[in-house]
This record gives C-alpha cells, structure tokens and sequence, in this order.
C-alpha cells in the first residue's frame, strides 16, 4: 500500500519508528515531516499530508503528534479525510470496521512504542464493514465546509 506519514516535534521519534515497520511490511511510504524534534506546528504536517494523499492517491494516511488530537482535528477539517485518534485495539479495530477511517492518528505521548505498532498493524489489516455503516459515512458528504 501507498501511506502518507507526518508527525510534529512531539511525533517525531515515533513515525521513525513506524516508518521502520512499514517498510518492514513493503509499504511504499512518503514522509512529509518534520525532519527534527525541533519543535513545529502540527497543522502544517497534517496539512502536507492531506495534500500529499490527494495528489498521490494514497491508500492511507499516519498522523503522530504528542496526543494525536491535533492532528485529527486538522486533517478532519478536509471532507474526504475521516481521520481517527487511537489508542486502543478496540478502537483501531472499529475506526476501519464502521468508519472507515482513512488517516490514523497516534498520539506518542499517550501510548508507548510498542501499542502504537500494534495498532498500526491492526489498523492496516482491518476492512470495513460496509453495509450500515457505509450509509452513514455517506451523510458526512452532505455537511457544509
Ligand atoms: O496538538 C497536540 C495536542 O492536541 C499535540 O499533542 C502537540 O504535539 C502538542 O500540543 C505539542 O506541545 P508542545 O508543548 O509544543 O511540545
């Protein structure tokens, strides 16, 4: 799969580390940033990775800041993106199963190393449901923005 990957300073040292794994997994991944743990704004890396998804037809994308919030809130502000905040097998499972969620956002200040691997890995190998949960994804379409 193609996966778009960005993070802010709180981020960094954990999308190396996921980088490490997709690779591992023969992901093609473009990294958009930050390039440091020099400290950044997460809007700005959520925004190239929005854009970078769209012009590159991208299958998914990762978002890694210190809780994962910001970056969710940002690449939410785009209609096509449905980016979910998670931290736990429970929830990775879900947002793919009934939301068909298409950014992962992480939080590396919530979760340790390990977890957010594991959910990565969920997250990537889990389908959605379709069915119900299709017609209600639909209706974001119709919301102003
Ligand atoms: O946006 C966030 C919170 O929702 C991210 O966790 C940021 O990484 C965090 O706000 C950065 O904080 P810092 O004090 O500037 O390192």
């Amino acid at each position: 799969m193609k996966i778009v990957i960005g993070a802010d300073h709180g981020g960094f040292d954990l999308k190396g580390a996921v980088k490490t794994f997709l690779a591992g997994e023969h992901h093609q991944v473009i990294d958009v940033g930050c390039s440091s743990a020099v400290s950044v704004d997460y809007p700005d890396f959520a925004e190239k990775a929005v854009q970078v998804f769209n012009e590159k037809s991208c299958d998914f994308g990762i978002l890694i800041c210190g809780t994962g919030i910001g970056m969710s809130i940002a690449a939410n502000r785009h209609r096509e993106i449905r980016a979910a905040n998670c931290h736990t097998k429970q929830l990775t499972v879900l947002s793919r199963e009934h939301n068909n969620a298409n950014f992962l956002c992480l939080g590396a200040r919530v979760i340790d190393e390990t977890l957010a691997l594991e959910l990565v890995d969920i997250w990537l190998k889990t389908e959605f449901a379709g069915g119900r949960h299709q017609r209600r994804i639909e209706k974001f379409s119709s919301f102003a923005g």
